[in-house]
């Protein structure tokens, strides 16, 4: 795993997920729509519940729906979420990590990170209780489902920045999200930003622009995403992304 992806799992308190990598498996339901998209195979996976089946969703979870947040790397997800952050900083909530490492000096339990056993850990992976999850330096990292309801029971909108196998895995869940595909103008500019961000190997940057690629087809899928923002002109996008999310001051909410 590049290092870049560790800061993924490193922030204390963070107000979103961030994820590069994910071992999440492809569902295989008969309810699956596959569409072959330049030779690959891509798959829609309808939400378990969908959203017309309010009866079926927790109340909670109507109220205060998840946002996921997705799009290639570079595309400009984190500049955008840190102004939404700024413009509304007591909405959004902050979803707490499972590790198997040990807790630092001056790190609590339910603070930094949930630190659970491996056994534990890989107990929730078999009941597919994770949105992500990585293993990094002997130690295993994860977003568990539980800790996203959590920010709702604290009636806070949980922001999930993850990649499309992440999207995929909150289909699968109750969380009743609303899912935005933030794209570049083309694969072009992106490459320039990312080379602009001047965070990037040449190797990291190739493995970006291929995920890149995945990405930009998976979101092609009718239903993939419900919204598409391009982030061409910032400001353009920053207005268009906050309007979809504060959906006029009801965050989504049925
Ligand atoms: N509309 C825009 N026009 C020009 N540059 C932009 C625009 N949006 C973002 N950028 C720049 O592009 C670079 C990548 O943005 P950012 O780091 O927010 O992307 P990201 O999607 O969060 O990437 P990652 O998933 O790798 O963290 C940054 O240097 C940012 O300043």
């Amino acid at each position: 795993m590049p290092l870049s992806s560790f800061r993924v799992f490193s922030a204390f308190y963070r107000p979103f997920v961030r994820a590069t990598h994910s071992t999440s498996t492809m569902a295989t339901t008969g309810k699956q729509k596959a569409a072959l998209l330049h030779g690959r195979t891509y798959t829609y996976i309808p939400p378990t519940i969908r959203a017309s089946d309010t009866d079926k969703i927790p109340l909670l979870y109507l109220a205060y729906r998840p946002i996921v947040i997705s799009g290639p790397s570079g595309t400009g997800k984190s500049t955008l979420l840190k102004r939404l952050f700024a413009e509304y900083p007591d909405t959004f909530g902050f979803s707490i990590s499972e590790t198997t490492r040990s807790p630092r000096p001056g790190e609590q339990d339910g603070r930094e990170y949930n630190f659970v056993t491996k056994e534990g850990f890989l107990d929730l992976v078999a009941k597919n209780g994770f949105i992500e999850h990585a293993q990094f330096g002997g130690n295993y990292y994860g977003t568990s489902v539980q800790a996203v309801k959590n920010i709702a029971e604290k009636k806070r909108i949980c922001i999930l920045d993850i990649e499309m196998e992440g999207v995929k895995q909150v289909k699968r869940t109750d969380l009743n999200a609303r899912f935005l595909f933030l794209a570049p103008p083309s694969l072009e500019v992106l490459e320039q930003r990312l080379r602009g961000r001047g965070t990037e190997t040449e190797e990291s940057l190739q493995k970006r622009l291929d995920q890149a690629q995945n990405e930009l087809e998976y979101a092609k899928l009718p239903a993939a995403h419900d919204k598409i923002v391009v982030n061409d002109d910032l400001e353009k996008a920053y207005v268009e992304l906050r309007d979809w999310v504060v959906d006029g001051g009801k965050f989504g909410a049925q």
